[in-house]
């Protein structure tokens, strides 16, 4: 078992309370926000060992679209996926670093954010996810996306980056370099996005809080 002193000690409460005033208003304002180097570095360097170490069998070809709609296409996205179930240390730290966004964003948005799933991701040299929407309105009910990256000394001219359209018509996009501790967050419904392919191995975890989508058919969270 590997010892993660910093991140069970130091979940960086003070630190993210500052990150989580920023992410909400830039909600507020504009839909997004972009943050290098913002994870708590413990957390960030324990995330990072951990993907990488888990080795490739724990990874699963990505899929598109949830439960019964899901099916692999690997012209649309070429990743491979690992879900995060909070079962080490690191991962508890993430998931609970997650719920305190989530709890803040409540109480400074009124979101009403119900639960949260998310998963490493591994993008070989070459893989991508073409544009996309995370969620369509009025259907699902994924409504905040949270990507952070978890690539020490990425350069600039490795690639990888997250290209984020400020809305349909957007053709330019922001690019977003996936370099350690970037955390990124943006409404689901209304950024189209996309990764362009890397030089480099390239690991992050992506993950969305749902609002309550329980009804006669169904009871949320779905795992
Ligand atoms: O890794 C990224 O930059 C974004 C990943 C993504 O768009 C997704 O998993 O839905
Ligand atoms: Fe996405």
């Amino acid at each position: 078992m590997l010892a993660l002193p910093d991140v069970c000690r130091d979940s960086g409460r003070n630190e993210s309370d500052h990150l989580f005033e920023t992410i909400a208003r830039d909600l507020a304002e504009r839909g997004y926000s972009v943050n290098p180097g913002a994870l708590p570095a413990g957390l960030a360097d324990g995330l990072a060992q951990q993907c990488r170490g888990m080795g490739s069998t724990l990874f699963d070809p990505a899929g598109i679209g949830r439960e019964k709609d899901r099916h692999l296409n690997g012209f649309v996205r070429s990743d491979e996926i690992c879900w995060i179930t909070g079962e080490s240390a690191v991962g508890q730290a993430w998931l609970s670093w997650a719920a305190g966004l989530q709890a803040y964003l409540n109480r400074r948005l009124f979101l009403g954010l119900f639960s949260f799933e998310s998963h490493y991701a591994h993008y070989a040299p070459g893989d991508f996810y073409k544009r996309h929407l995370d969620a369509f309105r009025g259907q699902a009910n994924r409504v905040l996306s949270l990507v952070v990256y978890l690539n020490p000394g990425w350069q600039p001219d490795q690639g990888g980056e997250l290209v984020l359209y400020r809305n349909a018509g957007d053709r330019d996009g922001l690019k977003v370099t996936p370099a350690l501790g970037t955390v990124v967050a943006f409404l689901s419904e209304e950024f189209p996005h996309e990764v362009l392919p890397a030089a480099r191995h390239r690991y992050s975890i992506a993950g969305w809080f749902r609002v309550n989508g329980s009804n006669s058919q169904r009871v949320d969270p779905p795992r």
